[in-house]
């Protein structure tokens, strides 16, 4: 009888508002968007795990203490994105799995998870693994000048997730995927600019200024290049089909993602629709290569940064594998838990998502005293989360053996790929990418740090302020 129920007239603690433009007008807007986190920061730290923030009478609550950041990830009810920030992202995405909702959202992820089954994932790592191989040579090539990678890196995550779940094979010299990268990028730094200038969410003024001309030719353009990948794969599925007449399905065991979507539209006809393949492909090309790439570019500032950590790498590599040149098997990577632990410390410093929110539809009971009503959005700041000094020692430090098997970590104080029926799809085919790249790229190169400290930036997608330069020597070269 003594639950609280809280109501519109917030009892949760906050930064004073003002009327309809709430505390978010002169706390959040009118702040520097790299002043963002550290603004964050002072908030958890004067209000506690759970405070809140409001616009135009739309509230957010912060929650970022474990305990109840467990009742509403793994609530079955609560997995709809916040409906007002996300609206956002649909020019983008349309109504592909990050932002679809209800039945939708409920009948793909059940039709899109079987491409990720181990199954599937293993079948990729050679592909993986040779083009971590070019990688390296091009990071070779720079003879141990000071190098900038994010360009590469973010070019070797989408030809591995193009390859490996299309089914196409993206041509090194094409100058279009470098547009394609551009583009996506500047469209979620587009996305995050909107955010902070109220009076360009109305979807009429936003079309008609520099900014959403902006957003939308770079939507476009990434459109362009998804249905251009969408009609390659498609002209070889037609030719396959017609060379034989079974079912493309039987031939091939194990088929890319990209693939069984074309089985779908081929045996449904009408209710599987080339817009509902290109709404899946287009998702996941973009999160299939984003997260990956930005993870990639803070392991290698860390490994630069961390000569002891790179020597330990080494040498669990050189204990699984034996040589450099040798490509892991599936069982070969399961044995890598040094280097998975490595990857985990760097998404727990920098986790590349780090902010999710969720649309409460059904109240929510968090704690003995607070019920989070329908209607609210609830934000957990992930990137705070793995900081929190209460479940971390030296939460700001770098210190993978923290990961070490058997050590106690509360599940959900631990969230890069958020948890619950939510989470990320390609959380298994993520590890499987990060651990084959690392394990490629360190049997073969040593990294020495030109950058050796960097300022997380506020975003969709957690980046460093500053560029990533390292400089990369043979291993067993003249180094
Ligand atoms: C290090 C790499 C990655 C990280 C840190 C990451 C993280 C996340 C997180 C935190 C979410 C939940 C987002 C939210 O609640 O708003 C998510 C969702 C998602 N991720 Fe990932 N991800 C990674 C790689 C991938 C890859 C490789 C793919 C595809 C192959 C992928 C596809 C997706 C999709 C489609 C969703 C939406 C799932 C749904 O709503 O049902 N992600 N990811």
């Amino acid at each position: 009888g003594f639950l609280a129920k809280y109501r519109k007239q917030s009892t949760l603690p906050g930064p004073r508002g003002i009327p309809f433009f709430g505390n978010v007008w002169n706390h959040i807007f009118r702040t520097a968007p790299k002043e963002i986190l550290p603004k964050l920061k002072r908030f958890i730290n004067k209000y506690g795990s759970i405070f809140e923030l409001r616009m135009f009478g739309i509230h957010y609550v912060f929650v970022s203490e474990p305990e109840l950041v467990k009742a509403l990830l793994s609530s079955s009810t609560n997995v709809t994105k916040g409906r007002f920030e996300y609206s956002f992202f649909r020019p983008l995405f349309h109504d592909g799995l990050i932002v679809s909702e209800g039945k939708k959202w409920r009948s793909r992820r059940k039709i899109l998870e079987p491409s990720f089954h181990f199954k599937i994932l293993k079948k990729s790592i050679e592909t993986v693994s040779r083009n971590a191989e070019e990688f390296v040579s091009h990071l070779l090539n720079s003879g141990g000048e000071p190098t900038e990678i994010e360009d590469m890196i973010y070019l070797l995550t989408l030809k591995i997730i193009c390859e490996t779940a299309m089914g196409v094979k993206l041509n090194t010299k094409d100058e279009q995927q470098n547009d394609y990268i551009k583009a996506s990028k500047m469209s979620h730094d587009g996305m995050v600019y909107r955010f902070f200038k109220f009076w360009l969410y109305p979807d009429f003024i936003y079309r008609h200024c520099n900014a959403g001309k902006m957003f939308f030719k770079c939507v476009d353009l990434i459109h362009n290049f998804t249905n251009q990948v969408i009609r390659n794969r498609k002209e070889l599925f037609i030719a396959e089909k017609n060379g034989s007449n079974c079912k493309v399905s039987t031939k091939k065991e194990g088929n890319a993602f990209l693939d069984n979507l074309l089985e779908l539209e081929d045996s449904n006809p009408g209710l599987f629709t080339e817009s509902d393949i290109f709404e899946e492909v287009n998702t996941f090309m973009i999160a299939g290569h984003n997260p990956s790439a930005a993870t990639l570019n803070f392991l290698h500032f860390l490994l630069a940064n961390h000569p002891d950590v790179q020597e330990k790498i080494y040498n669990e590599q050189m204990e699984i594998l034996g040589d450099e040149k040798k490509i892991p098997t599936a069982q070969d990577l399961q044995k890598m838990i040094y280097l998975e632990m490595v990857i985990k410390e760097t998404l727990r410093l920098y986790p590349t998502i780090p902010f999710q929110s969720r649309l409460i539809v059904e109240d929510l009971q968090i704690d003995e005293k607070i019920i989070i009503p329908a209607g609210h959005n609830l934000v957990v700041p992930i990137y705070f989360v793995h900081r929190s000094k209460k479940h971390w020692d030296n939460p700001e430090e770098f210190i993978p053996e923290r990961f070490t098997p058997g050590n106690e970590i509360h599940p959900f104080s631990f969230l890069p790929f958020s948890a619950g029926p939510r989470s990320c799809i390609g959380q298994k085919y993520a590890m499987m990418e990060l651990k084959t790249i690392m394990s490629t790229v360190l049997r073969k190169c040593w990294l020495e740090p030109v950058t050796t400290s960097v300022t997380p930036d506020y975003g969709i997608i957690l980046k460093p302020a500053e560029s990533i330069i390292v400089k990369a020597f043979p291993r067993n070269g003249n180094q």
